[in-house]
């Protein structure tokens, strides 16, 4: 299982300094959606040249015109780059083509999908590299999560690696452990956190074991 730290109520000066902080116990990096949108993809650029050792995911919720976008976020050195499983599949499979072009990687953000298991079997057929199951802020905010959905796609998805993120927090880390998903994505849980190099290592503890 890795661990990636989601930056988004940040600049890119302050999401350097976090990343200092962390860095020892984190797997990659995200650009989240709120700093692409204030900071464009020098977020990513400036980034990956301060931790060029650490992967970075450009969150940018792709919905189409995915091909191109891939190839942007590729081009200012993101390792991952997502996509909305909302998408159209022509979207879909896009991104995935473009993505392998490039040597860099697709991870398919499921917030919003309804029926997901079977989103998430069509997207594995796809050929995919991470399907995430996500409760963004807005649903965060009137109590729910993604443990069920995690569990939902862990027993239909055969050839991707799977991924959760959304309010997840160090109590709560233990739950989506349990389901061993291979990519837990963390932000409020560390970057909240008066001591997240604490924070960081704890979870990284519990992780990896
Ligand atoms: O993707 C995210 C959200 O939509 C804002 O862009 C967050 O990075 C993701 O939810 C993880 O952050 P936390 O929910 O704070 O853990």
């Amino acid at each position: 299982m890795e661990l990636q730290l989601a930056l988004d109520l940040v600049n890119i000066p302050e999401a350097i300094e976090v990343v200092k902080e962390v860095e020892e116990h984190i797997d990659i990096v995200e650009i989240g959606t709120p700093v692409v949108i204030n900071e464009g993809l020098k977020a990513v650029s400036d980034l990956k040249k301060a931790f060029p050792n650490l992967k970075i995911l450009a969150d940018l919720k792709i919905m189409d015109a995915a091909g191109y976008e891939v190839m942007k976020a590729s081009e200012a050195g993101a390792d991952i780059v997502t996509i909305l499983a909302v998408a159209e599949d022509m979207s879909i499979k896009g991104a995935v083509e473009e993505a392998k072009k490039q040597g860099k990687k697709v991870l398919v953000d499921m917030i919003a999908v309804k029926d997901i298991k079977t989103r998430a079997k069509e997207l594995d057929e796809f050929g995919v590299d991470y399907i995430c199951v996500h409760t963004g802020y807005d649903l965060q905010a009137v109590g729910k999560n993604s443990f069920e959905d995690l569990k939902a796609i862990k027993s239909v998805v055969k050839n991707a690696k799977t991924a959760v993120a959304g309010g997840i927090k160090l109590d709560t880390l233990h739950e989506v452990v349990e389901v061993q998903p291979d990519l837990i994505i963390v932000g409020g849980g560390i970057t909240a956190q008066d001591d997240k190099k604490a924070a960081a290592a704890a979870m990284q503890k519990m992780i990896k074991g």
